[in-house]
């Protein structure tokens, strides 16, 4: 690509040179969502045998680019045309091999994949089993993957939209997958559907598994103005780590400044939906001078286009790092990650700081 081609995204300010750094320094992915995450020719694949015939043109609306005029609320339509051709253990079980795969080839040695489990009643599937055709993946990718390993952990996540005893449903499924790769909880989904429920809904249940298994808990927050009591109850509590963060009021700001919590922060997806005007506009910059912990993440490669070092390599320009920072930054971020201490942190801790 040359240093000012141009993209689905537009012009783009780095170097090759930069990208290529970026590309083979090893990288922790804390934020992706499988179904967000699914590999662009398979959608179209799986999308050529359904009833809608040969038409791809679904399956390719779900890329945004640069220019786009979806706003964040309609870009959560896009998660509806992979819901409806990944369906069945089998898929699930291909699909997740697949993101690990890709993320592998873009240098990313650990990865924590979310996904919000769903039946699939007309092909038999509770939720259950959708965890277990999940779990599937990560480990066929371990056994299969000849060049190397893309180590990974699951969170569940909780949608905004659902009723509660939805969200108490996925919290009694992580306890139950708590030894056997789960890691963690989410909060996510359109923001403008499900605010104001932090305290009654959704507090009691992250409590619970934390309480009862450990798991660690991480939350959207403020992915829309207007967010900063819930940000606020939602500090007081103490999350393990938010994601986006983009409409802080400067009081909320300090506040998580002072909490040290890790924040999760995806450039593209940011940008690309809106909520962030520029890439130079981006919160990561204020976050990055307070030398507070944080990750650089994708949220949905099949959604933005743009993979874990494409967004390292725009962080690199955008904020003029060396690959010094970079690879600290790299670093950093598996810091902040839900892996627990042994044999996996162990070898991911080793591959992050051979030399490159
Ligand atoms: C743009 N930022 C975002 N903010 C909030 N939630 C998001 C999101 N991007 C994705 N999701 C959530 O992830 C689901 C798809 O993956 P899974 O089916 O769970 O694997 C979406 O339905 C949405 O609830
Ligand atoms: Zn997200």
């Amino acid at each position: 690509m040359a240093p000012n081609g141009t993209s689905a995204v537009g012009a783009q300010p780095y170097t090759e040179e930069q990208l290529d750094f970026c590309r083979r320094l090893p990288k922790v992915e804390r934020h992706a969502h499988l179904n967000g995450s699914v590999r662009q020719s398979t959608l179209q694949e799986l999308y050529k045998k359904t009833s809608e015939g040969t038409s791809t043109s679904s399956a390719a609306s779900v890329a945004i680019a640069k220019g786009d005029t979806r706003n964040l609320s309609e870009m959560f339509a896009v998660f509806g045309v992979v819901h409806h051709v990944v369906r069945g253990a089998e898929l699930l079980t291909r699909v997740t091999r697949e993101v690990l795969e890709d993320m592998s080839a873009d240098g990313v040695v650990y990865a924590e994949l979310r996904t919000t489990p769903r039946e699939h009643q007309d092909v038999g599937l509770d939720k259950r089993a959708y965890i277990e055709a999940v779990l599937q993946g990560i480990e066929e990718h371990r056994r299969l993957a000849k060049d190397g390993v893309c180590i990974a952990r699951l969170i569940l996540s909780i949608d905004r939209k659902d009723p509660v005893t939805v969200a108490e449903d996925t919290v009694n499924l992580a306890i139950e997958y708590s030894n056997r790769g789960v890691v963690g909880l989410d909060l996510c989904g359109d923001p403008a559907l499900g605010w104001g429920r932090w305290r009654q809904d959704w507090e009691p249940a992250f409590e619970r598994g934390r309480k009862q298994a450990g798991l660690k808990v991480t939350l959207h927050a403020a992915e829309m103005a207007g967010m900063d009591e819930e940000m606020a109850d939602m500090l007081a509590w103490g999350p393990d780590s938010l994601g986006h963060v983009c409409f802080l009021s400067p009081g909320e700001e300090l506040r998580l400044f002072e909490s040290r919590t890790p924040v999760e922060l995806c450039l593209s997806s940011n940008v690309l939906s809106k909520s962030v005007e520029s890439y130079s506009a981006h919160h990561f910059g204020r976050f990055l001078e307070r030398g507070h912990p944080l990750a650089i993440c994708t949220d949905d490669v099949l959604v933005f286009s743009s993979p874990l070092s494409r967004e390292y390599a725009l962080a690199m320009s955008t904020f003029g790092l060396d690959e010094a920072k970079v690879t600290d930054l790299a670093r950093d971020a598996f810091e902040t990650s839900f892996l627990e201490k042994g044999r996996d942190y162990n070898e991911v801790l080793a591959r992050l700081r051979a030399p490159s």
